[in-house]
């Protein structure tokens, strides 16, 4: 199976790397002729410092080129992904695509397979890789375990085959809906668990909100056609618990900064602050409660205090669980 990976970033780089390392060639496309070059030439990418890129990955900044591969990994941001659709056209042909942004887009309120899907009526419908992992783990070989989400069973099989390595090891679902949006939506409760330890509220406060908020992410996603049981597996519950807990995440950290009320870098990716904006707007058109979403997307647009927004959440009227 040939590979081609979409976005050069840190974990488009660190899935090229995991399969190169099993000697399964792979391209990788970035946009940035500068980014490509590093990889090229000096093996390296800024977002992966100390890690040596194998010569088994060819960078490219020639998306055709990059187009000719059977499967096409697609890295970019969530809500860069509609500019990489309209840049691919129609040129992707009968290739596998598998999407591993996890975002909801700002603008259509559509998780990225939907997304991907609208813009290609009667196309084949995409897979999405997602699940507990840090792009620097996956690029130093750490074990890794991820769901891939694919609504044609024989199509998943075969990309859970070509996709996972020795330490690498992919599970299938054939429930992408479910799968994306646990990857999405754990980025919002990451945000609003750092703001709850960056202001001192405490550990038995950030359990309360990975469960409450563990809460929305089912009652969203099933209201989009998910499966409750998928939002337990590796996509849905793994990944909130990797994200809550840890400061390797960005979504953690900028919420660390907002609870701490210090500025963060504008350039990091944080796909938390637009998935929370685009997600509280989903809950608010279809009457659904999500006020631990719809808090993060105040304090992610300064409407609302770390402070307020523990109230706001506290003085709630007391409800069965
Ligand atoms: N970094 C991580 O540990 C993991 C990231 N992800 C997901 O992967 C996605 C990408 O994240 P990272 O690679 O970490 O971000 P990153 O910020 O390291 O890289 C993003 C890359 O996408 C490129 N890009 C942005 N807009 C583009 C466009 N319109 N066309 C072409 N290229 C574009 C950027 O130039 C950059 O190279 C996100 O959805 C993230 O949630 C998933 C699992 C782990
Ligand atoms: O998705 C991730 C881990 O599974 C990476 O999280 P961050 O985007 O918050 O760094």
């Amino acid at each position: 199976m040939t590979v081609s990976v979409f976005g050069a970033g840190a974990f488009g780089t660190a899935l090229a790397i995991a399969l190169a390392r099993e000697d399964r060639p792979v391209t990788i496309w970035g946009r940035d002729p500068y980014a490509v070059s590093r990889i090229r030439d000096h093996r390296s990418s800024p977002r992966l410092p100390g890690i040596r890129i194998p010569t088994r990955v060819t960078a490219t900044a020639n998306l055709d080129r990059a187009l000719e591969a059977e499967t096409l990994l697609i890295t970019v941001p969530a809500q860069s992904l509609h500019q990489l659709l309209d840049r691919i056209g129609n040129r992707a042909g009968h290739a596998r695509v598998v999407l591993c942004c996890k975002g909801i887009d700002m603008e259509s309120g559509l998780g990225v397979s939907s997304l991907w899907a609208k813009a290609r009526p009667g196309g084949t419908p995409p897979a999405v890789l997602t699940g507990p992992s840090f792009a620097n783990d996956i690029a130093q070989g750490l074990p890794t375990a991820l769901t891939l989400a694919c609504s044609s069973e024989e199509t998943g099989q075969a990309l859970q085959k070509g996709l996972s390595t020795s330490v690498l090891r992919l599970y299938t679902t054939t429930d992408t809906i479910g799968a994306e949006l646990g990857g999405a939506m754990k980025n919002v409760m990451a945000i609003a668990c750092g703001a709850c330890i960056g202001a001192g509220l405490g550990d038995s406060a950030r359990a309360a909100l990975m469960t409450r908020g563990f809460a929305e992410m089912t009652r969203l996603a099933t209201h989009m056609g998910a499966r409750a049981e998928t939002m337990a597996g590796l996509s849905g519950l793994g990944d909130l618990v990797l994200t809550c807990t840890s400061e390797q995440s960005r979504n953690f950290r900028f919420g660390l900064s907002l609870g701490r009320g210090e500025d963060f870098d504008p350039s990091v990716t944080v796909e938390g602050a637009a998935t929370a904006r685009a997600a509280a707007r989903v809950a608010r058109e279809n009457g659904l409660p999500l006020p631990i979403t719809a808090a993060v997307a105040e304090l992610t647009t300064g409407d609302l205090t770390v402070r307020d927004a523990m109230d706001q959440l506290l003085s709630r009227p007391l409800k069965e669980e």
